[in-house]
């Protein structure tokens, strides 16, 4: 639906057409840095630096969905710990919701769909192509550890 047609929907139908996205994303630490991959250039978002995961699936919950979504992106099991950050962003054709756990794995992850992975020093503040709910997401982290 076009951006001006879902504005004139959410006037008339404002609890269905303002839902954001559910999506859960892995911040997995290594050595004070954490992993992103570039999206594949078909998907929304393509070719921007992402944390890894998806959406949150019918039925499932978060946990369930980020496991699942880290052993189809990455090849690798993973451990869940808390939530470190958390922001709805809007989009022009959508608005998310996301979620980052922090996470752990034995194993090191696999390019299966991103295109190419780094691991970024924890510290940083270098958002070149970054997905701009990323860059939301990565100032409330960083807001949030100052705070403690
Ligand atoms: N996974 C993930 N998605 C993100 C991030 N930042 C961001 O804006 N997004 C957006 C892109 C998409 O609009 C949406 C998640 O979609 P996705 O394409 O990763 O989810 P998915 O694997 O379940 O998708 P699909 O192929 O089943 O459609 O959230 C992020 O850090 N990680």
């Amino acid at each position: 639906m076009p951006f001006q047609s879902v504005r004139f929907a959410e006037r008339i139908f404002p609890f269905t057409t303002t839902m954001a996205i559910e999506v859960v994303c892995a911040f997995i630490f290594k050595d004070d840095h954490i992993w992103m991959g570039r999206r594949p250039d078909h998907k929304h978002m393509g070719g921007k630096w992402e944390f890894p995961g998806g959406k949150i699936d019918d039925g499932e919950d978060a946990e369930t969905a980020l496991k699942r979504e880290l052993i189809e992106e990455l090849g690798i099991e993973i451990s869940i710990r808390e939530v470190v950050a958390e922001v709805t962003h809007e989009y022009p054709n959508k608005i998310i919701h996301l979620r980052a756990f922090r996470v752990s794995s034995k194993e090191d992850p696999k390019l299966i769909e991103h295109t190419e992975g780094q691991w970024i020093p924890i510290n940083t503040s270098d958002y070149l192509d970054w997905a701009s709910a990323d860059i939301d997401l990565w100032q409330t982290f960083h807001r949030a550890r100052r705070a403690q």
